[in-house]
């Protein structure tokens, strides 16, 4: 945790979540609501077809709701695209751009996914940009400097930490029950504070919040997010179950 940041924990529902769905947010705000609200932001990241409902739904309580991705264009024929202008009317706060499934199987480069994060701060959207290794790369001692590059290419000049936030997602954590190891997260978020340093400068580097992300369940999350530079989660099948979200988001609290 950083002393000065409130952490955020941000729900990646990815390709799961019908109309019946809708009610695991309702739960969640019920528990968000009272002394865990001070302590945590919370998200929920839903399918596009659900962020109207599910931001109508949580109407009262102070739970965000964000797209998954967004366009890189405002509006025209792209067929199948959803613009960050259209997340932000369906009431989305954030929208994650650059996660390792777009990278890998829609082929998206650094170059769109800055594109889409500057897509998205200009509908007034936070992008949260997923930077990660995989496997291969982590053994081969390459994960820092993966990681650097991705940061480069994807983070857009002049983003501060109320217009930004950074998701470190490994690969190889991403759906399978393993994590990196608390010093290997911890060397990992200070030198994305420190590559951002150089990006953004230092002031603003500071703010930007770092989620770490890859197999967060209740049962890991205060280990995980008791590690300096780590300022919340981005959670993907926990975040499917509300008293599972809860759990990890209590761990910030
Ligand atoms: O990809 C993720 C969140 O974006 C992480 O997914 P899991 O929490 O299911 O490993």
């Amino acid at each position: 945790m950083t002393a000065s940041i409130k952490p955020l924990v941000a729900g990646n529902w990815k390709m799961n979540g019908l109309k019946t769905d809708l009610g695991i947010a309702a739960e969640i705000a019920r528990g968000h609501d009272g002394a865990l609200r001070t302590k945590v932001d919370l998200a929920i990241c839903p399918p596009a077809t659900l962020l109207y409902p599910m931001t109508a739904a949580l109407i009262g309580s102070r739970i965000a709701t964000g797209g998954q991705d967004c366009s890189l264009r405002d509006s025209g024929a792209f067929t199948g695209e959803v613009s960050a202008a259209m997340l932000a009317d369906a009431g989305a706060q954030y929208a994650i751009v650059g996660h390792s499934e777009r990278r890998t199987l829609h082929g998206e480069r650094d170059a769109t996914v800055k594109a889409k994060a500057q897509a998205a701060q200009a509908a007034l959207l936070v992008p949260i940009v997923c930077v990660g290794e995989t496997k291969d790369e982590r053994e081969a001692g390459k994960a820092l400097a993966v990681v650097k590059k991705q940061l480069r290419g994807s983070v857009p000049e002049g983003s501060t930490g109320a217009t930004l936030v950074v998701a470190y997602e490994p690969v190889w954590a991403i759906g399978t029950g393993l994590t990196p190891t608390t010093a290997d997260v911890a060397e990992m978020h200070a030198a994305i504070r420190a590559d951002l340093g150089r990006i953004l400068g230092k002031a603003a580097a500071a703010s930007v919040r770092l989620l770490y992300g890859g197999s967060v369940k209740p049962s890991n999350a205060a280990e995980l997010m008791g590690v300096s530079d780590v300022d919340g989660a981005l959670v993907g099948g926990a975040s499917l179950k509300a008293e599972d979200f809860l759990g990890i988001a209590r761990a910030c609290g």
